[in-house]
């Protein structure tokens, strides 16, 4: 899929699922390029039409850009806890299992969701898959030692790879953590992988979001589509 469709699509998505959010709900925010989107649509209805909302963001840019465009952003910790979160993914199977972190900030995201009523992704459809693992497993892990966490990563045949930033340097996270990105080509066993990796000390959090999600609009060619998740929708 060109670049300019996928925005296209994740743009229309993005629009759908605004409608989400009502006036006077506590909204978990999420981070990426189409959640920007989201962001930019809420910001827009919060200034002409008079949405009241309250947000949590899950990035330090996602909170910049909303407080920029009018949206009242409070602390997670000010808040009991989160009607609805919208965020982004990287991939989703059709057992709403998904991989994220492709923007670094799956740990504030995993936080945030955890916290959250209901989860609702938004994607275009070049993220839906059968099984999750081409696009690869993001883990935030604590600096110190952090060398030894690649070893071991390595002897497990993960094929980790730090992740730097454009210019070159060792990408930190919103929390100055790394992120190790993880080469896995097809996660077969998701549930079994997410428990290895968070029983690594030094690993903070991992990028698999395993059946948290209860929907996801997908932006399609044919319009964005809601897909309900059985277990949770
Ligand atoms: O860390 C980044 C997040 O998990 C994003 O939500 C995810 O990478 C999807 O981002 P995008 O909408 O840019 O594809």
């Amino acid at each position: 899929m060109n670049e300019e469709l996928q925005n296209k699509l994740k743009k229309a998505a993005a629009v759908r699922v605004a409608d989400y959010v009502k006036d006077g709900m506590i909204v978990g925010l999420g981070s990426g390029s189409t959640v920007r989107m989201l962001v930019d649509e809420l910001g827009r209805r919060v200034q002409e039409e008079g949405l009241q909302f309250t947000a949590v963001a899950t990035s330090i840019l996602t909170a910049t850009q909303a407080k920029k465009l009018g949206i009242k952003v409070v602390d997670l910790d000010s808040v009991d806890s989160i009607d609805l979160t919208i965020d982004g993914a990287d991939q989703v199977d059709s057992n709403f299992n998904g991989i994220k972190g492709g923007g670094g900030n799956l740990l504030w995201e995993k936080i945030v969701a955890i916290n959250s009523k209901k989860i609702v992704w938004v994607v275009d459809e070049s993220k839906i898959v059968d099984t999750i693992g081409a696009f690869p497993l993001a883990v935030d892990v604590i600096p110190f030692g952090s060398q030894h966490v690649l070893a071991k990563f390595n002897q497990a045949g993960f094929e980790p790879v730090i992740r730097k930033d454009q210019a070159g340097h060792v990408f930190k996270t919103d929390s100055n953590n790394i992120i190790l990105d993880l080469h896995l080509h097809k996660i077969t066993q998701p549930v079994e992988l997410a428990d290895e990796l968070i029983k690594t000390v030094g690993v903070v959090e991992h990028g698999l979001f395993l059946n948290m999600v209860s929907e996801v609009v997908v932006g399609k060619e044919s319009g964005p589509e809601v897909l309900v998740n059985p277990n949770l929708g």
